[in-house]
């Protein structure tokens, strides 16, 4: 679990993180969302003692990250993929981390299966590709075993299958009861994977809700009526609060009736359908909406784009075996066999 309070933190004139009061639950996964800018890398910084708030707090599993006294078991923390010795290789990385909290190197080794990595395993560092660092980043993560998991970003980089795995392995591991704080851009793998999502915006907490809740509340439920018949139907439609949009020839967007009451309207003049659903909203729609105040580095693209014209239908046990296995690297394409290559 992790609770923060009036959780607050300026670098000079900037405050990245402006008073946040927020719970990170234990057996779901909660998404951390925000533009560019919004302040969730120094959120995630603050609470595993990298940064120090300037107002306010943050505890980890009831105290604060620095007040463990094996932090590796309370917390795994996936903040900089980049942040490794690059001289060191994936396996000596993962056994000088195990080493200061007495981790038996079964559990490297078994980390490093989990991960994927076992065919670059010797390998330095150094050479590794974005995605094999992430591979590593998540490895390290998982070393102590931890209840509470705080991944940034960690599919960037990842190909289909590496982001696959990491929904699969994240929804596991919330599934055994532990606390999993994920932030990622990728809005329909967040919509996959978050139970809970928490949005901020220069800042500030903008919502903090479960998915089903934020989606229905941010974006508008439409009915899509297909009819060749377009004018008698929006003619019974029209009424106040109703709004019709024909997009498209024979095809009518309604919001503001339930989808009963669109088809009775039509039976009653005798309109022939060809299609009557529902279309909700997605989770990127609902993100578009709340943020779109709040986007700092904003392009002209997104800033004329309006989101609501698109409705789119326990226990340290070391034994436990890999809820996940990860598709392992095609060596010779992910590899920088030259090791010039940090972090491409
Ligand atoms: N060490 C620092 N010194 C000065 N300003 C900083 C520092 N770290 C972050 N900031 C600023 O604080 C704000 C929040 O940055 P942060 O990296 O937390 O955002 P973010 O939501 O993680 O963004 P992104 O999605 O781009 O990673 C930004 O304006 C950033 O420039």
């Amino acid at each position: 679990m992790i609770e923060a309070q009036n959780l607050t933190k300026r670098y000079g004139s900037k405050t990245a993180v402006d008073g946040v009061t927020f719970t990170v639950r234990p057996g779901q996964v909660t998404g951390f969302l925000g533009p560019n800018g919004a302040g969730k890398s120094t959120t995630m910084r603050m609470i595993v003692g990298l940064d120090r708030p300037t107002h306010g707090s943050v505890i980890v599993n009831g105290r604060p990250y620095a007040q463990h006294a094996a932090p590796l078991h309370e917390v795994g923390a996936l903040l900089d993929a980049k942040a490794v010795h690059t001289g060191r290789s994936a396996r000596s990385h993962l056994r000088a981390l195990a080493a200061t909290h007495r981790i038996p190197n079964s559990r490297v080794d078994q980390v490093i299966e989990m991960t994927g990595l076992s065919s670059v395993a010797g390998k330095r560092v150094g050479g590794f590709s974005l995605g094999m660092g992430q591979r590593l980043g998540i490895a390290a993560a998982l070393l102590g075993d931890p209840q509470t998991l705080i991944l940034d970003e960690p599919v960037n980089g990842l190909d289909p299958d590496g982001v696959l795995w990491v929904r699969q392995l994240v929804r596991g591991l919330a599934a055994q009861g532990k606390t999993v704080l994920l932030s990622s851009h990728l809005m329909s793998e967040m919509a996959q994977t978050a139970d809970h999502i928490i949005v901020l915006g220069r800042g500030r907490i903008i919502a903090d809700a479960p998915v089903d809740q934020l989606v229905g509340s941010a974006t508008a439920t439409t009915v899509r009526v297909r009819t060749p018949h377009i004018p008698q139907l929006q003619a019974v439609l029209a009424g106040a609060g109703v709004t019709v949009s024909n997009s498209e020839p024979q095809l009518l967007d309604v919001t503001g009736l339930p989808i009963e009451r669109v088809g009775e309207l039509a039976a009653s003049v005798g309109v022939v359908l060809f299609e009557l659903r529902t279309m909700t909203g997605s989770l990127e729609d609902a993100y578009l909406n709340l943020t779109r105040e709040d986007v700092e580095y904003q392009t002209d693209a997104a800033a004329g784009f309006d989101p609501r014209a698109v409705l789119h239908g326990g226990a340290q046990n070391f034994n436990q075996a890999p809820a996940v296995p990860a598709p392992p690297f095609d060596q010779n394409q992910s590899f920088d066999q030259n090791q010039q290559g940090v972090n491409r």
